[in-house]
């Protein structure tokens, strides 16, 4: 296989690659941008106009994603998997990866949308690089433009797989996109309806890409993934790569549970508490009148709102940070 597809291997050896272009046998080009970022292009007569950004390892300990982007590359490098669409595959917090932590120093995916410019450290600077590279890809006039960025998370989820929509203002979540994600196991998807500092919202808000986060399971070390199943989302994707996917029935969402952020739950201080036992799963439903979280100078966060579930509950986050996320189920009349 060629050496520029083991960009993971050449990741967690913290090397750079000695030839930095690589031609595979289908004449695909591969390209070693910077540490962990690779793109691929195919031959100009197959290229079908997509360009499709698909990042892991925004958290070091995320590996099922990091791991899945691994075998798609090998695939490529091996001649096996035949892109029609140009990509760009990024591993987010490389020295993350190397010690298998969610972060350093900060959460990379907490710094961007100009973030990174009110910080300092190598995540500010990497959250600064990933917005380059993603914006210097997504520069060619006239392509489709898509992102998944992927993620496992800290907790067990009664709703396995889902994806995060971010928010734009004065424009529409894609139903066809929706139909696009339940083909690729999506069980649920959370529409935001409001600009955030995480990488998909950059790349939706400021590069007018399709993009989204998916949460794949629970977020365990290399190697011990098997409880985490990717394959309708790894054939999806192959699919996409390769210019070959299945016709999309749009109008159907086939069972895709749509949900929307009633509140962000903020940690504004050392005081705050949050009321739920550690193992709590995410999507678990919460009652009207509980109190959810308690903070400085008698803040109460308090359930008002019917049906509502908590998901990525975390007290542990740093001041000023979302402590978790309450939403509410939503329907598809708003969809594009
Ligand atoms: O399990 C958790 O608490 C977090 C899992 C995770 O990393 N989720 C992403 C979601 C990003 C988004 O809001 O689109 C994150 O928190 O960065
Ligand atoms: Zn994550």
């Amino acid at each position: 296989m060629l050496a520029l597809g083991k960009l993971l291997e050449l990741t967690l050896a913290g090397r750079e690659p000695a030839e930095k272009t690589q031609l595979t046998v289908e004449g695909v080009r591969m390209r070693w941008l910077s540490e962990g970022a690779l793109e691929v292009r195919p031959p100009e007569a197959r290229d079908n106009g997509l360009d499709l950004l698909l990042s892991a390892g925004i958290h070091g300990n995320e590996t099922a994603p990091i791991e899945l982007l691994d075998r798609l590359l090998n695939d490529i490098a091996r001649g096996d998997l035949k892109p029609r669409a140009r990509i760009l595959f990024l591993f987010g917090n490389p020295e993350a990866i190397r010690r298998g932590e969610r972060f350093i120093e900060q959460d990379v995916n907490r710094l961007f949308n100009g973030r990174h410019e009110q910080s300092s450290g190598f995540e500010a600077l990497r959250a600064c690089e990933l917005e380059r590279l993603s914006a210097s890809f997504f520069s060619l006039p006239d392509r489709e433009r898509l992102h998944y960025d992927l993620h496992t998370a800290i907790r067990g989820s009664k709703i396995e797989q889902f994806a995060l929509y971010p928010w734009k203002e004065d424009r529409r979540h894609s139903r066809l996109e929706l139909a696009r994600l339940r083909a690729a196991g999506m069980e649920a998807v959370l529409l935001q309806n409001k600009p955030s500092i995480v990488f998909s919202s950059y790349t939706y808000d400021k590069l007018g890409a399709e993009s989204f986060t998916l949460e794949l399971g629970k977020a365990r070390p290399f190697g011990q993934n098997a409880g985490v199943n990717v394959d309708l989302l790894e054939t999806r994707l192959k699919q996409i790569i390769e210019g070959n996917e299945p016709p999309l029935a749009e109008a159907s969402l086939d069972g895709l549970q749509l949900f929307s952020v009633a509140r962000e739950i903020i940690k504004h201080s050392d005081s705050f508490r949050l009321n739920l036992p550690a193992d709590i799963e995410n999507f678990s439903e919460l009652e009207v009148g509980y109190v959810l979280a308690e903070d400085i100078a008698q803040t109460r966060w308090i359930i008002e709102e019917k049906g509502a579930r908590i998901i990525f509950p975390n007290p542990k986050v740093k001041n000023g940070l979302r402590a978790g996320i309450l939403i509410v189920p939503t329907t598809d009349e708003n969809l594009a």
